[in-house]
């Protein structure tokens, strides 16, 4: 039998990529990224010129198909081969991502009545608008002692879809009014793939707060929202909830014209970016965390019974691999911060000495930054730039920096920062290991430790954990190509399980991240100070950055 083949479209922040992937033995053949044309849209809208207000981040639904339209046929041409041997596609998307659409899957976007309204446009993952919502929603929840509540840590975030969907409640009824569905990106972009709406477990579980055996939370529920919300449930929200990894349909002729594969190629159900990547590393059972590492990170564990975690993002079962309580946390800007520093507070000298260099600005402040010693900065910083996502699940907390002086350089400051991402990340293995999810080794995939290793070594010293790294520059789209595996299943060429396509497909690098005692014994140190700075600014002690941002909001 020839080789088989599938596609893995990976649906990020900024682009969205398709990796066509040897089944026998996960070989990426051929990859392509589509940026997308809108980009993040978070000033004003592409229609009219509306300014958007403070945490608005929408996108438009068509540069979705576009990198459909683009990135699929290039990699079939890159890679030359027959394309009757892909036998499946699969995607995997930022989440929550969501928009409303009418009754025939248009987004009600597209439709020139809606056009000119915000609320009709996809809300990304990092919207965090509905703040307010996601506020009144764990208030609610709390009083009447809603079980779903400890399943996502104690608190629903306000990037989640209920939070979202609340706001457009609030703030434009008549688009709420005129919304058939509203679904999450991946789901949307599966149901023009296969001319059908199918939605998967994966967000339903972690997103929208539906359980396996409970379902969605009840309509009492719902009703003390909002009674415009009563029936979501069975009407905006409904549709059937499909495990990973299961075929959604097959694609329909219009698209096998449009991307240039054959009509019939099984399309499985939609995924999650860091959620696909992690039997993409070969992460199939628990004690292994993976860190998917770019804008943000998400941080994805499997476990085998299901405990309360402070300020998870989620417990589902079977949200990651079938068999598993997949459990899921994350920090909202990471590789974000980054980019800030870089595009907003480095002197021109920086810039022009690195343009002189030939290197990215990034690499030009790594290599100086690779100089100093943990502490030796004299910094500290909260990496709260957008939020934190997890523990505290608020994104009204904002970023700080402690201990400037007049000599302090920007390559010391971006230290700092890629420190402050690092103790973000040990709360959360911290939460986690002592709750009884344990954490013995650590994955990472995604940009980031593609690109930085002075970032990934700070990760070891600062966890006190080897890391591993994935043999992969496009890790979850790797992970969607698996999936898509076993949507097409054996009988076809591809697998039964994921976890005999993660046998056969995931690789890491063989060379790790291993801990350095003398790094670790002074970032324990930082981490404790690191420690004070996070309860005393995120517990309640001082809420200046909230008063901050609610003057600023009347300003
Ligand atoms: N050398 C570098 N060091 C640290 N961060 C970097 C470097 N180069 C780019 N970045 C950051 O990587 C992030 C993008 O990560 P990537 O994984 O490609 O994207 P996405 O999260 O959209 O999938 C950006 O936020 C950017 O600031
Ligand atoms: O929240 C999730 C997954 O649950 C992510 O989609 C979101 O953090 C965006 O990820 P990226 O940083 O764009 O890879």
């Amino acid at each position: 039998m020839s080789r088989k083949y599938t596609i893995g479209v990976d649906y990020g922040t900024q682009s969205g990529r398709a990796v066509l992937v040897d089944l026998s033995n996960g070989a990426e053949i051929a990859d392509h990224v589509t940026p997308y044309p809108h980009g993040v849209i978070d000033e004003k809208l592409p229609t009219s010129g509306q300014m958007l207000g403070h945490d608005w981040a929408l996108q438009h639904p068509d540069d979705y198909i576009e990198v459909l339209r683009r990135s699929v046929p290039a990699v079939i041409k890159a890679s030359g081969i027959d394309v009757g041997d892909v036998i499946g596609l699969a995607i995997d998307f930022t989440a929550c991502t969501m928009l409303p659409v009418d009754e025939d899957r248009v987004p009600l976007c597209f439709k020139p009545e809606w056009q000119n309204n915000p609320h009709s446009w996809v809300k990304l993952w990092k919207h965090h608008a509905a703040q307010d919502e996601a506020d009144r929603l764990n208030a609610i929840a709390a009083e009447r002692g809603e079980k779903f509540l400890p399943r996502y840590g104690g608190k629903i975030s306000s990037e989640w879809m209920i939070a979202k969907i609340w706001q457009i409640v609030n703030e434009a009824p008549d688009v709420y009014e005129a919304t058939d569905l509203f679904t999450e990106a991946t789901d949307w972009v599966i149901s023009q793939l296969t001319g059908q709406f199918v939605r998967n477990s994966c967000t339903a579980g972690y997103k929208s707060i539906w359980h396996k055996q409970e379902g969605y939370p009840s309509r009492e529920f719902f009703k003390a929202l909002d009674p415009q919300m009563e029936n979501i449930v069975g009407t905006k929200l409904r549709g059937d909830i499909e495990a990973l990894g299961t075929k959604a349909g097959e694609l329909t002729a219009a698209m096998a014209e449009l991307i240039g594969l054959r009509a019939g190629t099984a399309i499985a159900v939609g995924n999650v970016d860091a959620h696909a990547a992690v039997p993409a590393v070969g992460v199939v059972g628990p004690g292994k965390l993976v860190m998917a590492m770019g804008t943000s990170i998400c941080h994805m564990l499997l476990g085998t019974a299901e405990v309360e975690v402070e300020g998870m993002c989620g417990v589902v079962e079977d949200g990651i691999i079938p068999g598993y309580l997949g459990y899921e946390a994350g920090q909202s800007a990471v590789g974000d911060i980054f980019e800030w520093f870089v595009e907003e507070s480095v002197p021109g000298y920086v810039k022009e000495a690195a343009e002189n260099d030939g290197v990215s600005v990034h690499q030009w402040l790594t290599e100086r930054a690779m100089q100093y010693k943990p502490g030796e900065t004299g910094l500290l910083a909260l990496d709260w730039w957008n939020g934190n996502r997890s523990v505290l699940v608020d994104t009204n907390l904002t970023g700080v920096l402690v201990g400037y002086t007049l000599l302090t350089k920007p390559e010391e400051v971006y230290r700092a920062l890629l420190e402050a991402t690092a103790f973000g990340t040990r709360k959360i293995i911290d939460a986690f290991h002592s709750n009884g999810v344990p954490v013995h080794e650590v994955y990472a995939c995604g940009g980031l430790p593609q690109r930085n290793g002075l970032l990934m070594q700070i990760y070891a010293d600062v966890t006190n954990r080897e890391i591993k790294i994935a043999d992969s520059k496009q890790t979850p789209a790797v992970g969607a190509a698996m999936f898509a595996a076993v949507a097409a299943g054996s009988s076809n060429g591809g697998y039964d399980s994921i976890v005999d396509a993660a046998g056969a497909m995931a690789r890491v690098r063989e060379e790790t991240y291993k801990p350095i005692p003398e790094n670790v014994a002074m970032y324990e140190k930082l981490y404790q100070e690191y420690t004070l700075l996070h309860d005393y600014f995120g517990r309640g002690t001082n809420d200046v950055m909230k008063r901050l941002k609610a003057l600023k909001g009347q300003g």
